[in-house]
């Protein structure tokens, strides 16, 4: 799977609300925010459900309430349609829990 052009990459974030892209452009990534420890785990779980379906891995940072998700492809060594799909399904379960 071909590696998104930076412009692709751009365009991409305009319906995926939070997401930034990484510095160097390689990676996605959103910081989503939670009351509790246990509600944060719960969404890392869903989230883990999503990347088996997928086939596709994020990177996790968990930080008390906080759970950093970083998406890149790491075979293409960048941002690639997998990303962008992933990244859509995570906006369908964490809906209403991001903020941070
Ligand atoms: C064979 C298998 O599909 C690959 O190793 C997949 C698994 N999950 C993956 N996840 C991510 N984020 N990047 C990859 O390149 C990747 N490769």
């Amino acid at each position: 799977m071909a590696r998104l052009s930076a412009e692709e990459s751009r365009g991409a974030l305009g319906d995926l609300p939070g997401w930034t892209l990484a510095a160097d452009g390689a990676a996605l990534e959103k910081v989503f925010q939670f009351r509790t420890f246990r509600q944060a785990m719960a969404f890392v779980n869903r989230v883990a459900e999503l990347a088996t379906e997928a086939r596709h891995h994020p990177d996790i940072h968990i930080s008390y309430n906080r759970v950093t998700l970083t998406l890149t492809t790491h075979d293409e060594g960048g941002l690639t349609e997998k990303d962008i799909a992933l990244a859509r399904r995570i906006e369908e379960v964490g809906e209403g829990e991001s903020g941070g």
